[in-house]
């Protein structure tokens, strides 16, 4: 037993929450709980259900260099993540049974908690692959981007409809490639801008569109990745899609490319400054389901290249919940809504029922903060392996402690042990 005494929660009520830690679940949250076993004094503190981020990239197999679920998983805890969602555009893609399984095997060195996706291509092995402990399907791209994964319309709707069989979501990269500015294209390597001006609005809001379409048409759930527009975002809620909007799509906008270079290249590319407002006002009025980073580390020097040729993609796992307490202790954000967009609602649209929530008997997956501390955001100090983040010289408010279902593995600095486990297996 081990209770956390005195604790604010994200709804400003101060509540004692026991945990028992050899089930790892919260066994009673109320106040003044009678003595027994170790406590923590949490007087001051702020405690959070641990978030859960439904959309990195690990890039294992086949990019260990970029990140490994090692460094991935050390990368999240550090900043209050404790449950992640892998996608598939690995080498090999997790599109089989065997892919999956050696991603399977990787995986179990993870420190926090995971869901494993399916991914679809003209070689997709459904059978196999469902026969797996998957998640969800996905992303599911419908355009190219890290991985070249990019499928036709007639394949997307097999893959909807054969995951519709099995009850699973589907995470839609919602691109349309025939409405990318072609003439853009013509634009100098050194022009930063390029690639925003280059995959267009327009597309993301065009595909969002057909892919909620086809999806109402089958019957199936389907979650919108990385949502970058407020046309993206409301073509998906119309129809009755969740989605999910990244930090950087939240934080950064064009605006910062001559600061960011190709660091800041990633698909969807970064918006207009008045189309990130747009979006940012819609994750703080709860349109927006949930923050998910899309955490896709490259290294230093395969960034280092011009436009045209540096690859897609920016870390966040570690800086989505600091920056995101850093907005509600300005008072931009609600704490409840920060724990909305990183843990219930998560866990809600993809189904992890016994996580989320600081609830009896839900999982104990808790974030302990000092609300009023913050710390320079540096790529020096982060854990993921490429060494750099978008959000350099920002603030953000870090977690204390993180505990995976009542283990402690991250506290002041220190990690305890990999205890992570896939939830469906
Ligand atoms: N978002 C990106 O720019 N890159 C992602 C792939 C993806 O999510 O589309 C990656 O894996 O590098
Ligand atoms: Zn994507
Ligand atoms: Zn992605």
């Amino acid at each position: 037993m081990l209770t956390i005494r005195n604790a604010t929660l994200a709804d400003g009520s101060k509540r004692d929450v026991r945990i028992d830690t050899d089930a790892g679940r919260i066994s009673a949250i109320g106040s003044s709980l009678t003595e027994s076993g170790k406590s923590i004094d949490a007087t001051g503190k702020l405690l959070l259900p641990g978030a859960i981020d439904a959309h990195v990239h690990f890039r294992q197999p086949g990019f260990s260099h970029k990140e490994t679920w090692e460094t991935g998983s050390k990368s999240a805890v550090a900043g209050g993540v404790t449950t992640v969602v892998d996608q598939p555009n690995t080498n090999p893609p997790t599109i089989d049974g065997e892919s999956f399984d050696e991603k399977a095997e990787l995986a179990a060195k993870s420190y926090i908690d995971y869901g494993i996706n399916g991914g679809v291509t003209p070689d997709w092995e459904p059978e196999s692959l469902f026969d797996r402990p998957v998640l969800a399907l996905g992303e599911v791209f419908l355009a190219d981007s890290t991985g070249k994964m990019g499928i036709e319309e007639e394949l997307f709707r097999e893959a909807v409809e054969r995951a519709a069989d099995d009850y699973l979501v589907v995470t839609v990269h919602a691109e349309d490639a025939d409405l990318f500015d072609e003439d853009a294209r013509s634009r100098d390597g050194n022009d930063t801008d390029a690639w925003s001006a280059y995959r267009t609005a327009e597309a993301e809001a065009a595909a969002v569109e057909r892919a909620c379409e086809i999806g109402d048409e089958l019957g199936a759930r389907l979650h919108i990745a990385h949502t970058s527009t407020p046309e993206g975002i409301d073509a998906a809620r119309e129809i009755g899609a969740t989605c999910e909007v990244t930090p950087h799509h939240l934080f950064l906008s064009r605006d910062d490319l001559d600061e960011l270079g190709t660091f800041g290249r990633m698909n969807p590319p970064l918006r207009s400054e008045k189309r990130r407002e747009k979006v940012f006002a819609r994750v703080a009025d709860g349109t927006v389901d949930m923050i998910a980073t899309d955490h896709a580390p490259h290294t230093r020097k395969e960034k280092d290249a011009n436009i045209w040729d540096a690859p897609s993609g920016v870390p966040g796992v570690e800086t989505m919940l600091p920056l995101l307490l850093e907005q509600a202790r300005k008072g931009n954000l609600s704490y409840d809504r920060v724990a909305d967009l990183t843990s219930r609602n998560p866990s809600k649209v993809f189904g992890m029922p016994r996580k989320g929530r600081i609830e009896e008997g839900r999982m104990a997956d808790l974030v302990l903060v000092d609300p009023d501390e913050t710390r320079e955001i540096r790529g020096d100090n982060l854990h993921s392996k490429c060494g750099w983040t978008p959000f350099e010289g920002w603030t953000g408010v870090f977690p204390e402690l993180t505990m995976v279902r009542g283990n402690v593995v991250f506290e002041n600095g220190e990690f305890g042990e990999p205890v992570g486990e896939n939830v469906r297996a």
